[in-house]
């Protein structure tokens, strides 16, 4: 699968955002080794920050199947931006734990323009727990 094919996943996620609040709408798409493709869309509520973003639900959805960072190949995310869309910084945390340093991660918007990056670029100096804790 190409990074413009991904993108196109990651579209095709986004179609399930549940965002009645912000009316913005982001998808999230993950390719894994398996070939298979784990969709993500931001999901909010009437309490605002309980809001999942479209990123964190594409990660924990493929946790939850039991895939591992070691099982992700790439990463596009989408939304309707003039700019492809940057994660926040929670989902940075995030995706420093769950997704491997090099992976290609694919900032995209509609018309299919791309950023491509990793997470060691989009959070350096990040807080490692598992890699430095001292037992
Ligand atoms: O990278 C981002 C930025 C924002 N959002 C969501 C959170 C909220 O539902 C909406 C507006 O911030 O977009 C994401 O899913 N990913
Ligand atoms: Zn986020």
């Amino acid at each position: 699968m190409t990074k413009e094919q991904l993108v196109q996943e990651a579209i095709k996620a986004r179609k399930n955002t549940y965002s009645p609040y912000s009316k913005f709408g982001v998808g999230a798409a993950l390719l894994m080794k398996d070939g298979q493709v784990i969709h993500g869309a931001n999901i909010e509520n009437a309490s605002y920050p309980l809001s999942n973003c479209g990123e964190r639900s594409a990660l924990f959805h493929a946790y939850s199947l039991g895939y591992r960072k070691e099982d992700i190949v790439m990463m596009a995310i989408t939304a309707d931006t003039l700019n492809p869309v940057s994660p926040c910084g929670a989902c940075r945390q995030v995706i420093n734990e769950l997704v491997p340093k090099e992976t290609p991660i694919l900032l995209s918007n509609l018309t299919g323009k791309i950023k491509e990056t990793t997470i060691r670029e989009l959070l350096p100096y990040s807080f490692d727990e598992i890699e430095n804790h001292e037992h």
